[in-house]
């Protein structure tokens, strides 16, 4: 982990009209997350868990406070050091989410495209970059499909071909091949076999150790937090009631909630 802010949230909220009337989804959340580090985010549904990765990954706009990215000095026409989100264009945003950033879906469909080859699927990132060499394309996309355990063979097939655990590595190999610094993950196990949640969750770890990955992950399952996370945020009703280190908030949690969410896996 290093020294530096990757991501700043420093009270961010949201709100949205329900029965005609305004409601927090979440609101006054801040952190720091240093590069390299793995942040889980957790809590019960509707606590607001999406809703804050959304802000973070500036698919949302906050309605108070400010998330804030050490953008790299002469990427996306960016200086260097923390600027809110709030402050750059679509364009360089849209720069950011395809370079710098990954977003992997819960529903492995939504972050792919279906009509075209897993392959496809890889090189297209490095595509809206620039690249066009269709032998260095193949290449790379040969080498993440190893890199994630996906058959090589399968490299010409579409996704809607390949399983459940398959597409959720084919997400991770898109996202990744850009060699993002940080990764944003919504429930990214959820929904498959447990033995293909084990193996998907194992990669994870190796994914983030082994390239240094800062991640933002939501998860309403405390192992994949304490298996992938340095640091956790605890949420209900749209508040962040505790956070800390994994190991210190799910062995001596301080919040009444956070004691119940831990009892609950226990009993
Ligand atoms: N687009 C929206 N319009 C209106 N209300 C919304 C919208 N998105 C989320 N909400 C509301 O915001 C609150 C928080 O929702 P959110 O999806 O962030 O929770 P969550 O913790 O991620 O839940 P889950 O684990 O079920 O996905 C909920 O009351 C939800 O109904």
């Amino acid at each position: 982990m290093s020294d530096q802010v990757l991501l700043r949230a420093d009270g961010a909220g949201k709100q949205f009209v329900q029965a005609g009337r305004p409601r927090w989804a979440c609101r006054g959340v801040s952190f720091d997350l240093h590069g390299g580090e793995v942040l889980a985010v957790v809590g019960e549904s509707g606590s607001g868990k999406s809703t804050l990765l959304k802000l973070l990954a500036a698919r949302l706009a906050c309605d108070e406070g400010a998330v804030s990215y050490d953008v790299r000095t002469g990427e996306a026409g960016g200086g260097g050091g923390l600027v809110d989100l709030a402050r750059l264009s679509e364009a360089r945003l849209r720069w950011l989410a395809r370079t710098d950033w990954g977003f992997v879906e819960q529903q492995a469909r939504e972050g792919l495209r279906m009509n075209v080859s897993g392959g496809a699927n890889i090189g297209e990132r490095l595509m809206a970059l620039g690249a066009r060499h269709y032998g260095r394309l193949r290449g790379e996309a040969l080498h993440w499909m190893e890199r994630v355990e996906l058959d090589a063979g399968r490299i010409d097939d579409l996704p809607g071909t390949y399983s459940g655990g398959m597409q959720q590595r084919l997400q991770i190999a898109r996202n990744l091949v850009t060699r993002p610094r940080l990764v944003f993950m919504d429930e990214p196990t959820t929904g498959l076999d447990v033995s293909v949640q084990a193996r998907l969750l194992d990669l994870l770890r190796e994914l983030v150790d082994e390239l240094r990955l800062a991640a933002v992950i939501v998860t309403h399952d405390l192992a994949v937090a304490r298996l992938l996370a340095h640091r956790l945020l605890v949420m209900k009703d749209g508040q962040v009631v505790e956070q800390g280190l994994t190991d210190r908030v799910l062995d001596d949690p301080q919040h009444p909630y956070t004691q119940l969410l831990v009892s609950s896996i226990l009993t």
